[in-house]
């Protein structure tokens, strides 16, 4: 099994490279776990590979750096990951000849698969990498998990608020249905779970699917809203709101990373085991979960905008349209009993202190004038500063 693309297997091997994936996925701890993640440079990869590695466990990271948001917060996160001992491998998941030689080399007890196509809205303008990713991705994955790893791992992987879809029954719950997608994106996240069904109950593959609500946080994503909103304010241009139909603001249960990160790590922790083998046969039934991951507490975005102003010291130009037919959906509220309690998941941060901590981050980041961080009016700031700093963050855009 291998991608259509030449494998990167190829460019990986011997010795030395095998000496340091063992290195890298071998726990520090007694009872420690080792986990292979995928899309270990994204946003949620990242925070989630420097918790494992926090706490002693092995991880092995694998990215495949694509261009759909900026490249280089990928190879700075891929650093960070560097100088804490994670390797992240320069990979794509659809190359199974190189899952399996990971495999092969490390004896992983996990796999935390965050690797996707994430956005909503642009699964209208590329969906072919929605279907590479989120599916085939997602299959050649759980192929080399069930039929050539020995033993076989358990997996967490990361579905989305997005299966809920248009449904109006709040807070959703995992029991409401989820068979109305609103988008694409949306659609290949219910087509995992699925298909994780499926590898549960022929191969006996552990799966616990997690949906996570709109999260955020510092080394987050520029296509997503808090933060593309914040590059705006600070440059001055305009933002757009969405407000649906009925005229009401569009509404998020926005969650902190950290939060979301201790709910991961519970999950992992809580996964249990597989019980099929490389010949293919299951022992047994294998436990198949699917939470939901959020904040409780869901907040219109011009909530949000007004505490970016705040953080910022700038007032944002806003515009205010109707939300386009565009994958959409106008709000979205966790119920997160579940996860409760069979992991102890309960999110602490509110979204006026997590933005802060994303905002102080932005401004490090990007080294913009140290005052808007306080919140205070950068208006003493020298002109020049501010264009900079504008320059600097479109051109990492
Ligand atoms: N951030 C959120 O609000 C949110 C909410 C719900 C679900 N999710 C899901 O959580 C996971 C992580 O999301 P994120 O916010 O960290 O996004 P992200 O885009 O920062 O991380 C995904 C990473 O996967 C990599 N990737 C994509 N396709 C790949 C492929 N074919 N092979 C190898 N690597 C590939 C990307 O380069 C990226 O670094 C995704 O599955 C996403 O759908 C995120
Ligand atoms: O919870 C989830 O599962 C999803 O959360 C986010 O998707 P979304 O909530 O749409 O996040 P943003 O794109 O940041 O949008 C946040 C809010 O801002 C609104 N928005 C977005 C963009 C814009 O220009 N204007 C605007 O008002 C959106 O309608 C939405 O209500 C992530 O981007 C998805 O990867 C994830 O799967």
């Amino acid at each position: 099994m291998s991608s259509s693309s030449a494998s990167a297997a190829a460019s990986y091997g011997g010795a030395a490279w095998e000496k340091e994936m063992r290195r890298s996925a071998r726990p520090s701890r007694d009872g420690g776990i080792s986990v292979l993640v995928t899309g270990a440079a994204g946003f949620v990869g990242t925070h989630c590979s420097l918790a494992l590695k926090a706490r002693g466990d092995g991880v092995v990271g694998l990215d495949n750096f694509n261009s759909y948001y900026d490249p280089s917060l990928k190879r700075a996160r891929q650093a960070l990951l560097a100088s804490r001992g994670v390797v992240v491998l320069d990979a794509d998941i659809n190359d199974g000849l190189l899952l399996e030689k990971l495999f092969d080399v490390a004896a992983f007890t996990h796999v935390l698969h965050l690797a996707a196509q994430a956005g909503v809205r642009y699964a209208m303008e590329a969906p072919q990498t929605y279907v590479a990713s989120n599916v085939a991705g997602l299959v050649s994955v759980f192929e080399v998990a069930a039929k050539h790893a020995d033993p076989q791992p358990a997996i967490v992987w990361a579905s989305s608020s997005s299966v809920y879809g248009l449904n109006t029954d709040a807070p959703f719950s995992e029991d409401h249905r989820t068979d109305r997608p609103a988008s694409l994106y949306a659609a290949t996240k219910k087509a995992g779970e699925a298909i994780a069904h499926t590898y549960n109950h022929i191969y006996g593959l552990s799966i616990t699917g997690l949906r996570f609500f709109t999260v955020y946080g510092p080394w987050g994503r520029p296509d997503m809203a808090y933060f593309f909103f914040a590059r705006s304010i600070v440059a001055g241009e305009p933002i757009t709101l969405f407000r649906a139909a009925d005229g009401s603001d569009a509404r998020r249960d926005f969650t902190y990373i950290d939060d979301i990160v201790k709910g991961c790590l519970g999950a992992l922790d809580t996964a249990g085991k597989s019980t099929g083998s490389k010949s293919g046969k299951k022992s047994g039934p294998a436990p198949l979960r699917v939470y939901n991951l959020g904040n409780t507490s869901p907040v219109p975005v011009t909530r949000m905008v007004a505490i970016l102003e705040k953080l910022l010291g700038k007032k944002a130009n806003k515009r205010i349209v109707t939300m386009p037919s565009n994958g959409d959906v106008p709000f979205t509220h966790a119920n997160v009993s579940h996860a409760a309690h069979d992991f102890g998941y309960r999110p602490t941060t509110s979204l006026e202190a997590g933005l802060r901590h994303f905002v102080d981050w932005f401004v490090e980041y990007y080294k913009l004038d140290t005052k808007i961080a306080k919140g205070a009016r950068s208006a003493a700031a020298k002109p020049a500063k501010k264009k900079k700093a504008a320059a600097a963050m479109s051109a990492s855009a």
